[in-house]
């Protein structure tokens, strides 16, 4: 299967291709030419499996062969084995036709790791069958840093540089990320927000010469394969509650608007899905633009939610270029106009499809503290305020449509951001035992300016690849 950008102008490449290449040169996002589908009888036959059973026909189906199916099964039995709870991502009720998905039960705690574990392994497996290196540069709010520093410390064939918003993440989530003692990773602290950090990214593999020179990949949703990894859970906890044979809902904590595209490419795949709910934060770029069809980018605004704190929601260009009926042009005009003018407007039939498909809200602050001490109270289950925004919009989703399941993806252990859960609900939650110690450890980062030159300096200097330490030349590249 080939897969193509969304903006149109770079050339189509395989999966393990675009597993490397992360942003594709256009500055576009890839998509694959066509959804792979899955039978109603297939995914029925899902029942009674477990999910790196599933895992393996759904990514399979993703994969095409392009890697040895041995190989991709082990791989991702490799991944799974990693979580702490024998059904990897278990449903739990916490109300009448209300679920929670719990996707928190990998290595660092939040859903990041379902698709991180795989990618660790799928990178360093092409990479060796190549005889090539990597780096890896990613923009994180907290989590995807955290995971991806699990993922790849210590592998020889990758060098990673995980860009965080100094001050503007949990000490949780910036220890995960500052304590690991491996050579090969690198946290630096950007005095920025992340949508500074994830601009730079862009930025880097926008500059042709410093992506060549560096090997550069990317372990963002920016990249296919992580938020291709992400439809599984929407098949496990679909079939859990009846589906194929009926819809299910999903609200979902929305940032970066990979973890919802990824209930998007499940729904192409052929699962039935009744509502997709983007639940966003006090930064409610989606329920604006949702609402009145223009994505105008304002400042950020920090939330007990910082994962979330978000307001170039990447993502959202893959499914612009559905809504758009695959028009590059188009998507080219509009990313254009947000790298020019920080914002778009969406045409009269795209935004109606947009509805058609999504909904989405915004909760804020003083709702999600009451959120997580009401179901504390009702329900004796704790909530991280991700995953409390999530069941918020839930609970609006199901008094529209009181019959329809609805499940809440639980994005983050409560224990990643104690604070907030304890003002919410006089509960402090502990750090599960792998992670006792993480408040004794000793913490490596290094603070740099929101400027991308810099960055690219720092990681020349760092580098292992052969030759990346020499200073480039040619333009930086812009981050659009
Ligand atoms: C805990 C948590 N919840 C929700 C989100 C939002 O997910 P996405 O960026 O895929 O929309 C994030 C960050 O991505 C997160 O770390
Ligand atoms: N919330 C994320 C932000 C980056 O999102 P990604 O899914 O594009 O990697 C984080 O925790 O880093």
């Amino acid at each position: 299967m080939r897969h193509i950008s969304t903006r149109g102008e770079a050339p189509a490449i395989g999966f393990t291709d675009a597993l490397l290449a992360g942003l594709a040169r256009d500055g576009g996002l890839y998509v694959p030419e066509a959804y792979p589908h899955l039978p109603r009888e297939a995914i029925a036959g899902f029942a009674g499996l477990s999910f790196a059973e599933t895992a393996k026909r759904v990514m399979g189906a993703l994969v095409e062969g392009e890697i040895e199916t041995p190989a991709l099964d082990a791989m991702i039995d490799a991944a799974y084995a990693s979580f702490r709870h024998p059904a990897t991502c278990p449903l739990v009720q916490i109300d009448d036709n209300l679920f929670v998905l719990e996707l928190f039960h990998g290595p660092t705690l939040a859903f990041k790791d379902v698709a991180m574990q795989l990618l660790g392994r799928l990178m360093d497996h092409v990479l060796k069958a190549r005889g090539q290196r990597a780096t890896i540069v990613g923009a994180t709010s907290g989590d995807t840093g955290s995971a991806a520093v699990d993922a790849f410390s210590g592998l020889d064939q990758v060098d990673v540089f995980i860009l965080y918003p100094h001050g503007r993440v949990s000490d949780v989530q910036r220890r995960q990320m500052t304590t690991v003692d491996a050579p090969n990773v690198h946290a630096v602290a950007l005095e920025g927000t992340f949508d500074d950090c994830q601009a730079i990214v862009k930025g880097m593999f926008n500059h042709a010469r410093f992506r060549d020179d560096l090997l550069l990949s990317g372990v963002n949703s920016i990249n296919w394969a992580r938020v291709a990894a992400q439809a599984t859970y929407y098949f496990t906890s679909a079939v859990a509650l009846g589906g194929p044979h009926r819809p299910i809902s999903y609200a979902v904590p929305t940032g970066n608007f990979g973890d919802i595209l990824a209930g998007d490419i499940a729904r192409r795949m052929g699962l039935p899905v009744a509502e997709l709910v983007i639940a966003s934060n006090a930064n409610d770029i989606l329920p604006r633009t949702l609402e009145t069809g223009s994505y105008t980018v304002t400042g950020v605004m920090p939330t007990t939610s910082p994962s979330m704190d978000i307001q170039v929601s990447s993502n959202f260009e893959r499914l612009l270029f559905e809504l758009y009926e695959r028009d590059a042009g188009a998507i080219r005009g509009l990313m254009g106009g947000l790298a020019q003018s920080r914002a778009f407007a969406i045409a009269e039939e795209p935004l109606a499809r947009l509805r058609r498909t999504f909904s989405a809200t915004s909760v804020p602050e003083d709702v999600v503290a009451a959120e997580i001490g009401r179901t504390w109270r009702e329900a004796g289950y704790l909530l991280d305020p991700h995953t409390a925004i999530g069941v918020v919009a839930g609970r609006e989703g199901l008094a529209r449509n009181p019959g329809t399941p609805m499940v809440a993806l639980a994005t983050a252990h409560p224990a990643k951001f104690p604070d907030a859960v304890e003002a919410a609900s006089g509960v402090r939650p502990p750090l599960p035992p792998h992670m006792a110690d993480l408040f004794d450890r000793a913490e490596r980062f290094e603070v740099q300016p929101n400027d991308q030159g810099a960055i690219e300096r720092f990681i020349r200097a760092r580098s292992r690849i052969p030759g990346a330490r020499a200073p480039g030349g040619g333009e930086t590249g812009a981050a659009s």
